[in-house]
């Protein structure tokens, strides 16, 4: 790549965490169980048996995290709320829970750092598993009542709301899959998750307009490209049938109003009819935001199995530690898409990033590859913004390492490393990097 890119002035450069991810604390200030602590530490569901008791201390380190957010020249932070700290027990509201998240915002405003709050990112409070958790439709109302609080709380000082984190993730890898908290293999619950996430998603927008409030909404979608093995009839409709499932189930509704009908007939013949779905509820989804929220990582490979359904082909070329293709031209492809078939709102990154298996060498961390990995999808992403594309920033993920769900902590996605035994932060060549991308507004 020669020369320099050079991305449009006002262009927002920030990282991302989440709340189980960094915070730990896991009972401090009267946080109650999420759905998270109970997978964890249920054995066998995620390795070596780690959890988010302690994870990166961020609820204590916070101050120490964003003056090295400062010094990396970092412009925004987006973060996740953690519901069981707001709501630990069903109709009990902990004041304490929210005032970390004040204290949070407050320091990142000190330090001229944006705040991006994320209302969902998967650590659903116990209690509202032990109701049936987003298979029920009650979600729906608590999830409203927790987004009005944090509006009521948090709302003139957060410019940017995301209403969820990845609803796929939260409804087929959680319920389908069974890979993530809680752990349950139902097609049919997952499409009832899904819906109901949508769900609220729908009515958060709507309480926010009504709440008056002067920022911005939106949802993240975790979206990807869908390639067929080959040109057989057979291959094709499996990558069809896969970008059905992991685009298309999420992005019709938002933006069309409706799921989209090849994968409805699919999944009503697998799933029974899908009686979940109320007369008004998709006029609900649709209800326009603000933006689009995009983290992508890689792009997928089907083949057509013997049931016609797609099946996983690994990659052939260079892949993460998480074993992900590295495809930085698939995020040019995925977001030319969206800007053809969805929409022309403003597109947030709002994660991309990689696992390396980082290591500490005379107390530095080299990371060549995670550079490379950045620079040639911050590259794709600044080939859409010079075609005409309205992306408008960027959050790597993740700011330091952290707890990797399933993976546990054998999973380094952070710019800066963190040494778990000490919780000392060692920012990587890579943050380095960062740091002067962000200060040009480009890449060399
Ligand atoms: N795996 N992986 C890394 C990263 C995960 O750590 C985030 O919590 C999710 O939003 C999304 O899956 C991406």
């Amino acid at each position: 790549m020669n020369g320099e890119l050079r991305f449009p002035e006002g262009f927002l450069w920030g990282t991302a965490t989440a709340a189980y991810q960094v915070e730990g604390a896991a009972q401090e200030d009267g946080r109650g169980p999420s759905i998270w602590d109970t997978f964890a530490k249920t054995p066998g569901k995620v390795l070596n048996g780690d959890t988010g008791d302690v994870a990166c201390d961020h609820y204590h380190r916070y101050p120490e995290d964003v003056r090295l957010m400062k010094e990396l020249g970092m412009q925004a932070y987006r973060f996740s709320i953690a519901w069981p700290r707001i709501f630990p027990e069903k109709g009990r509201y902990n004041p304490k829970g929210t005032d970390f998240y004040k204290r949070l915002v407050d320091t990142l405003h000190q330090h001229g750092i944006l705040p991006v709050a994320t209302i969902y990112h998967w650590d659903l409070p116990q209690w509202i598993q032990d109701e049936g958790g987003w298979a029920n439709r009650r979600s729906v109302d608590y999830f409203v009542e927790y987004a009005n609080t944090l509006f009521r709380e948090l709302g003139d000082v957060v410019p940017l709301w995301i209403t969820h984190n990845e609803p796929w993730c939260v409804s087929f890898l959680s319920h389908w899959l069974g890979q993530h908290a809680p752990g349950h293999r139902d097609l049919r619950e997952a499409l009832q998750v899904a819906h109901h996430v949508l769900l609220s998603h729908g009515r958060t927008v709507q309480a926010y307009r009504e709440a008056g409030l002067s920022g911005r909404i939106g949802i993240t979608l975790n979206l990807t490209v869908v390639d067929a093995a080959s040109e057989d009839p057979a291959d094709l409709r499996a990558a069809q049938i896969s970008d059905g499932n992991a685009n298309r189930w999420f992005l019709d509704p938002i933006f069309r109003g409706s799921y989209p009908a090849d994968m409805v007939e699919i999944y009503t013949e697998q799933a029974g009819p899908f009686d979940f779905v109320h007369a008004d509820d998709l006029d609900i989804i649709r209800r326009p935001i603000d933006f689009l929220g995009v983290n992508y990582y890689t792009r997928s490979v089907v083949r057509a199995g013997e049931d016609g359904m797609p099946k996983p082909v690994p990659p052939a070329g260079p892949v993460t530690d998480m074993g992900w293709e590295v495809h930085p031209e698939s995020l040019y492809r995925l977001l030319t898409r969206l800007r053809r078939e969805y929409t022309g709102l403003p597109l947030y990154i709002t994660e991309n990033g990689a696992a390396y298996p980082d290591r500490v060498v005379d107390g530095r961390v080299d990371d060549p590859e995670r550079i490379a990995y950045l620079r040639d999808h911050f590259a794709a992403a600044h080939r859409f913004i010079q075609e005409g594309g309205n992306l408008q920033g960027y959050f790597v993920w993740s700011f330091m390492d952290n707890f990797e769900w399933a993976f546990g902590y054998s999973k380094r996605f952070g710019l800066v490393y963190v040494d778990y035994a000490t919780q000392t932060r060692i920012p990587k060549a890579s943050a380095l990097w960062y740091r002067d991308v962000i200060a040009a507004n480009g890449i060399r």
